[in-house]
């Protein structure tokens, strides 16, 4: 599992450890780790070309002090300085002994020399700003930034991509053409990891994340996200002596005349989800069509051990009474798609009587949602705070929220939120939702509570998007559906 916290939460545990430590020695073990990853970058380090980008911080002193290890074992080194007054004392003695470089960003002809040396470098180190940064790149870090997108160097970002703000993941608008934050391929994070390198766009900027271990001891985290063997723990698998019954039943009410493939698409994935039955209920019609799809599901109302509702149903009195009856049926439930818009009417009294129950919006749902909370918001305020309106939503509806988009985040009612770090942007695509909703309904007829089946769900949804995209051409809802069970031999055979 990745944990990561926020930006007052690193400046908390680390003080409290450099209470006790040699001066120092945090820095050192930051830029050990930092110089380790470059070298393995660079295969060989001697008669390598390293530039390092320093801002006026600690981010930067990080990369004098890794950019010195490199220079010692032979690497040519330059520090481009883009606060000279202001660039880490001792960090810059430390590379001049090492036999590095220096150019600050006031000398003349900088910004011409400052590019030459990013063309022709092997690997840029990126120290501008790390989590003490406010904003997007400023001059001249916007337009060296733009000279390194265009050269061919391994990009290593220290802490975290310069521009990402560290607790959100923001990324500001693009300013005359110019990058607000520095894409990396790698970046190397200390101590923990930092909610910005989770969530997009900060997330995309990121590249690969490498943890060092410096020791720091947080609190609980801000952020979760799962690993293979995390899901792998909580995905149900039948025990010796077992039945259907015993396995978990869903109740799956979606599709109406006018949408009946919601419903094909949803019972498709529930039987995916690891239950041991799938009860159809709703329109006739719509039942023959999932009955011809999947003849394995059992149509018509029975006693389920969790219900997935929404998808497709529409939004008018029929579905309103459908709604109302898989509510009373007081079992965990799923809403998804019509059923959160009809929910969002009565707000969250309508889940009283519900033992645990699942939100999977997205953005534009979780504006009525949280109108259904009498707040006014809209979806791209929701876009742009995802964490923080997951959270409230949860909170309001004393339920687990699950927010689709480009990151999707789920937060639980007692504050705890995870980021699902398999997602791929080929599943915005129509039906996807419906084939998240009957997996993820299936995971909580099976016995995972509403977060776990949304943690769970997401990351299978997530990597059958890949494996379905994996020839990189568009695919569809089905596609994402037929890979459901090579994400799970994925997950469980690793
Ligand atoms: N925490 C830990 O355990 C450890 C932390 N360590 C390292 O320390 C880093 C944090 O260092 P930090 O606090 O010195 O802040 P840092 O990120 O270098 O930037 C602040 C400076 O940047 C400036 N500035 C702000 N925004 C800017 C912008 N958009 N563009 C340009 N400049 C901007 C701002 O100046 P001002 O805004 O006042 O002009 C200020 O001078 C951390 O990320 C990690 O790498 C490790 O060494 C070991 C253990
Ligand atoms: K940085």
């Amino acid at each position: 599992m990745r944990e990561a916290h926020s930006v007052e939460q690193v400046r908390a545990a680390e003080a409290a450890l450099m209470a006790v430590l040699p001066e120092g020695t945090l820095m050192q073990r930051a830029a050990a780790g930092l110089a380790v990853t470059c070298a393995g970058l660079l295969g060989r380090v001697y008669g390598s070309r390293v530039v390092l980008l320093v801002g006026s911080g600690d981010n930067g002193g990080d990369a004098l002090y890794a950019g010195a290890r490199l220079a010692r074992r032979g690497a040519r080194v330059d520090a481009l300085l883009l606060s000279p007054q202001r660039a880490h004392a001792g960090g810059l003695a430390a590379l001049r002994s090492a036999g590095g470089w220096s150019l600050p960003a006031d000398a003349p002809g900088f910004p011409a020399a400052a590019q030459r040396l990013v063309a022709a470098a092997d690997l840029v180190m990126d120290g501008i700003v790390g989590i003490g940064g406010r904003g997007g790149l400023r001059a001249p870090a916007a337009e060296l930034a733009q000279a390194v997108g265009q050269a061919g160097a391994v990009v290593v970002a220290v802490d975290l991509p310069s521009g990402v703000d560290a607790d959100t993941g923001a990324v500001p608008a693009v300013v005359e053409g110019l990058p607000s934050a520095l894409s990396a391929d790698v970046t190397v994070t200390f101590g923990t990891h930092k909610p910005g390198l989770l969530v997009d766009p900060g997330a995309a900027y990121a590249g690969v994340v490498e943890l060092v271990d410096i020791g720091l001891e947080p609190p609980a985290p801000v952020l979760r996200a799962a690993q293979h063997a995390d899901i792998a723990r909580l995905l149900p698998r039948p025990a010796r002596e077992t039945d259907k019954y015993a396995r978990g039943v869903l109740g799956l009410a979606a599709g109406s005349e006018r949408y009946p493939g919601a419903a094909v698409l949803a019972t498709g994935a529930a039987l995916h989800g690891g239950a041991g039955a799938l009860r159809y209920v709703g329109p006739r019609a719509v039942g023959d069509a999932v009955l011809a799809a999947h003849p394995e599901v059992m149509v018509g109302a029975g006693r389920v051990q969790a219900y997935a509702v929404g998808p497709g149903i529409d939004t008018g009195e029929e579905a309103r009474e459908r709604l109302a009856a898989v509510l009373a049926d007081e079992v965990p439930v799923l809403v998804d798609a019509d059923g959160l818009t009809l929910l969002a009417e009565s707000g969250p009294k309508a889940l009283r009587n519900t033992p645990g129950a699942l939100l999977t919006p997205h953005a534009g749902e979780a504006v009525r949602l949280l109108a259904g909370l009498g707040e006014e918001s809209t979806r791209a305020g929701v876009e742009a705070d995802r964490i923080g309106y997951a959270r409230r939503l949860a909170a309001g509806y004393a339920a687990t929220v699950l927010l689709k988009g480009s990151t999707t985040v789920i937060a639980d009612p007692r504050g705890e939120v995870w980021v699902n770090p398999t997602g791929t942007p080929y599943l915005a695509t129509a039906g996807s939702g419906d084939v998240l909703t009957g997996l993820s309904g299936a995971l909580l007829a099976a016995g995972l509570s509403p977060t776990e089946a949304a943690v769970c769900g997401a990351y299978l949804h997530g990597l059958a998007g890949h494996l379905a995209a994996d020839e990189g051409a568009p695919c569809s809802a089905s596609d994402v559906l037929r890979a459901l069970p090579g994400a799970w031999h994925e997950v469980c055979g690793a």
